[in-house]
Order: C-alpha cells, then structure tokens, then sequence
C-alpha cells in the first residue's frame, strides 16, 4: 500500500517560479502522508513560442530543476514523478522528459514522451509540438517497492498500444502527466482515462496542468486517479492544488483476475507471463466452482 498524489500547478515561462509552486505542493502532498508524488507535463516551463523555450531550458546536466527536485525527494524520502521537464538535447530541439526519482534523490528512471501533439482543432486551435520536441521511441516502466509502474506522456494517452504493451511488461501503474488542452480534456479526458485503467485492469495517476498559460493557452486541470476497475478515486477542480488516494496493488490483480483480458490479448500470445497465467487459472477455478 502506499498513498499517492497528483501535483495540479498552472506552469508559466517563469522556472524560478514554477519549481517554487510545484515544490510548495509536494510538500503539501507529503504532509498528507503521500509516499509516491506525481507532477504535470512540462513542470518547469510553459512557454510562448520556441525561441522563448529554447532560451529558457538546459542540457539535463545543466538543468536548474532536476537537482531541486532530486534533493527534494531525498529530504523529505518520497518517490517522486516529475512529469516533464523540457530538457535541451540538441540547437533546436528539447525532449519532453519525465524524472522519477527516488527518495535516495536518484533519478530512477527517465522517459522521453514518444507521441509529439501535432495537431489542428475545429475551433482554430492548433499545435505542432513536434517543431520543438524531439520524440523518444521506447517504452519504459520502473520496479518501485510497491511494484512495477509503466511512464507516459499527455497525446500518448490517445495510443492504447503503448499501455497495453507496459501493462504487458507487468507494469500496475501507469502514469500520464499532462497538459490537455481545455477543449479537447472537456470531450475526452475522463473517458481515454478510464479506458487506460479498464482495459489493462492498472491504476493511472494523472497529474494535470490547469489554467492558462503565458501563450494564452488554455490546460483543462481536472487531474485524476484512477482505480484498475475504472472508478475516480480522486479529482481535482480547474486551479492548482493536490488529489490524493491510496494505492494497494492487489487491486490491480483482482481486476485482472476477475476479467483476465491481457492473458486473452491474442495479440501478445497467451501466458507468456507467470504471474498473468496465474490470474487466468484463479479466474478459471472460481468460474468451475461457481
Ligand atoms: O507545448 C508545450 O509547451 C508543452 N507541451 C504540451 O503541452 C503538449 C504538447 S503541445 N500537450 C499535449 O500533448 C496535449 C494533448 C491533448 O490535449 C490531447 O491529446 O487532446
């Protein structure tokens, strides 16, 4: 069992600022006994505009806020997800990187949002995020005391491969930092949310931005926990602030049991995995006796 939280912050393209609002929060999360804290897409900077990104972020050796964040998780001893940082890789492009992080204040794992949001909306709206992110192209997931947990980004929500391949990996957890738009949150959210959790039987923590942003742009907040049987456990408002619930994965392996449709996946091939075998037979054998 361990109590995780979700961090709601509407980040600016000030970065002094936006580690100090998101630290003041973690800090909250943990008095509120929070032992696994998870932050939005993009922490430390929403920018207006790519000149104004790249001036602002660093190769992640030189980046201000991952120390910040790692002596953080070290002193107070939480597991930490910050859910992006924009972390300079190359003249022109920067990835969109998650750090988690451990209560040592080592960085456990990292991972480099693969699904870059170019896109057009009917309203005008329009993204292409691609001119400044260099995607990543690999699945990761991170084994935390409490068990394994799969990363990703934002627009990968709306590819349910990739978290049918991590609940594949074994992987109970899955986290979606993010910064929907408001427009397509209102329509779509909750449901792709949902359906992550229901159809890979995981727990998704997804941490949100909210407001609105030096660019004018408009996050829809809403931050969410949701349980592998598909109910919210907890939601946040439109302003910045903490959600909280307790995380036990043996509701992950009830879901899974009681409807075994990763060991059915044709897909993946059946039982290549010990411990999903185990939750068919489970399954089987209460079917026989009932
Ligand atoms: O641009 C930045 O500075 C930070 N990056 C983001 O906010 C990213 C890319 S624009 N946002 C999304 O992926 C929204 C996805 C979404 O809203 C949907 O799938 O409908």
């Amino acid at each position: 069992m361990i109590r995780a939280a979700c961090i709601q912050i509407c980040a600016s393209d000030d970065v002094a600022a936006n580690l100090r609002e998101t630290s003041a929060l973690i800090r909250d999360a943990h008095r509120q006994g929070a032992g696994f804290i998870a932050t939005p897409e993009n922490t430390n900077l929403m920018a207006a505009g790519k000149a104004a990104k790249l001036e602002k972020t660093f190769s992640e050796a030189d980046d201000p806020s991952l120390p910040a964040f790692r002596a953080l998780a070290e002193e107070l001893g939480v597991w930490l997800l910050i859910g992006s940082l924009a972390i300079k890789v190359s003249e022109t492009k920067t990835a969109n990187r998650s750090f988690l992080i451990s209560p040592q204040g080592a960085i456990a794992a990292r991972y480099d949002k693969i699904h870059l949001y170019d896109v057009d909306l009917a309203n005008g709206e329009r993204y292409r995020e691609s001119n400044t992110v260099a995607g990543g192209d690999r699945a990761v997931t991170a084994d935390l005391p409490f068990g394994r947990i799969g990363l990703t980004v934002c627009y990968d929500l709306r590819f349910p491969h990739l978290y049918r391949t991590l609940a594949h990996q074994g992987a109970f957890l899955l986290t979606v930092p993010a910064a929907f738009t408001e427009t397509t949150g209102k329509a779509h959210w909750h449901v792709l949310l949902r359906a992550r959790a229901i159809e890979n039987g995981a727990f998704v923590l997804a941490p949100a931005q909210c407001g609105i942003h030096p660019n004018g742009r408009r996050t829809y907040g809403h931050s969410l926990i949701v349980s592998p049987w598909g109910e919210i456990l907890a939601e946040a408002d439109d302003k910045p602030g903490v959600i909280l619930a307790d995380i036990d994965p043996a509701r992950s392996a009830a879901a899974r049991a009681q409807i075994p449709s990763l060991c059915h996946d044709r897909a993946f091939g059946l039982g290549d995995r010990a411990d999903l075998a185990e939750a068919q037979v489970w399954a089987e054998n209460s079917r026989d006796k009932g």
